[in-house]
């Protein structure tokens, strides 16, 4: 593990742009920001405006769908990695959320998982054409991650296939109800500090999602002890929305695959300060992961070599347990209860 890195400084902005000609550069920034930080916003993508605002569109249908229906949905099984589902989640998961995950249909239990026609029309097109958008842009990142960890440019292409069922990649629509008027102990988060499972993670956030924050100098979680690093945090780095932009972050599975020098970093995302918008809070995350069974290991060996496979076993048994539950912080959220169908966070 790094030292603590003190900075308030948000992540930098990476511009895509003319990426053939430009990529050394490219590279070089993203390397900057990856070992530190490991977050950083990218720009000049070529993700369509109008497929990013569909999803947005799409995403809000969704939530406004009655509680049952959302319900009815199939439930995610992270044990067996499967990740399409609705899931509700409280205080005492360490999350105050509903959301909705879609994974590419590679298999018959993926394709019988979407929300039907009639509750959000589109959604499965939508969705899915939002996912494949997103891919080359993936490889190219993953490109100059493989290039400067001295892979060939082309090592992340295979794992990341989402044709094969080995390949578990998913899209998560997530809600986070609103706060209006509420109150809450001082320690308790929307979503409380965790590491990304993913090999990289893309998230949209909306102009008033404010709260995302990261913990420079906290990884750690790749290997066992999950959440060792949380303790030395005494520095939150905001994250905010910045307009045009996708904000990127490395997760466990890219750090174990670079012998830790890109850092999967905590990261969670607080209360809203008085100032700042309390309404419900949206995002999107497009989670990219390595097929199940291919071989995780550093050039260096610095860490035991592992597949997805197995970590998820590891961490997805119980997935809540992986969210660092020893903190203090976590132990205030308990005492909260958390009330969706009212829409609040009931002071208990
Ligand atoms: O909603 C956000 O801004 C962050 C969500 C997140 O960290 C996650 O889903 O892993
Ligand atoms: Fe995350």
């Amino acid at each position: 593990m790094n030292d603590l890195v003190r900075s308030d400084a948000r992540p930098p902005v990476v511009d895509l742009a003319n990426f053939e000609q430009r990529k050394s550069q490219i590279r070089q920034q993203l390397m900057d920001a990856a070992t530190v930080k490991g977050f950083f916003y990218i720009t000049g993508h070529g993700i369509p405006e109008d497929l990013i605002s569909a999803a947005w569109r799409t995403s809000e249908r969704f939530f406004q769908q009655p509680d049952d229906a959302k319900q009815a949905l199939p439930k995610v099984n992270w044990a067996k990695a499967e990740v399409i589902g609705f899931e509700r989640n409280n205080l005492n998961d360490g999350t105050i959320h509903e959301s909705m995950m879609t994974s590419y249909e590679v298999h018959d239990r993926m394709k019988a998982a979407w929300p039907q026609e009639g509750l959000v029309p589109g959604f499965r097109d939508t969705t899915l054409s939002f996912m494949e958008a997103m891919q080359p842009v993936v490889q190219r990142i993953l490109s100059c991650f493989a290039e400067a960890l001295g892979f060939p440019p082309n090592f992340f292409d295979e794992t990341i296939d989402v044709s094969t069922a080995d390949n578990r990649t998913f899209l998560q629509y997530h809600k986070y109800p609103s706060v209006e008027g509420m109150r809450w102990k001082p320690a308790t988060n929307r979503i409380t500090a965790h590491t990304d499972e993913s090999l990289i993670t893309l998230l949209y956030t909306s102009p008033s999602s404010v709260g995302l924050e990261l913990a420079a100098g906290s990884d750690g979680a790749a290997v066992e002890g999950v959440g060792d690093g949380l303790h030395r945090v005494e520095n939150w780095t905001p994250c905010p929305p910045l307009p045009g932009c996708i904000t990127v972050n490395i997760g466990d599975p890219l750090q174990l695959w670079s012998d830790g020098l890109l850092k999967s970093n905590f990261h969670r995302v607080r209360m809203p300060h008085p100032d700042e918008p309390q309404g419900n809070r949206y995002s999107i995350g497009y989670f990219v992961w390595p097929r199940l069974h291919d071989k995780i290991q550093g050039k260096r060996g610095v860490y035991p070599s592992t597949t997805m496979a197995k970590y998820m076993e590891k961490k997805g048994k119980n997935f809540a347990d992986s969210f660092s539950p020893d903190i203090a912080t976590y132990e205030a959220q308990q005492e909260y209860s958390f009330g969706l169908a009212a829409n609040s966070i009931a002071v208990t």
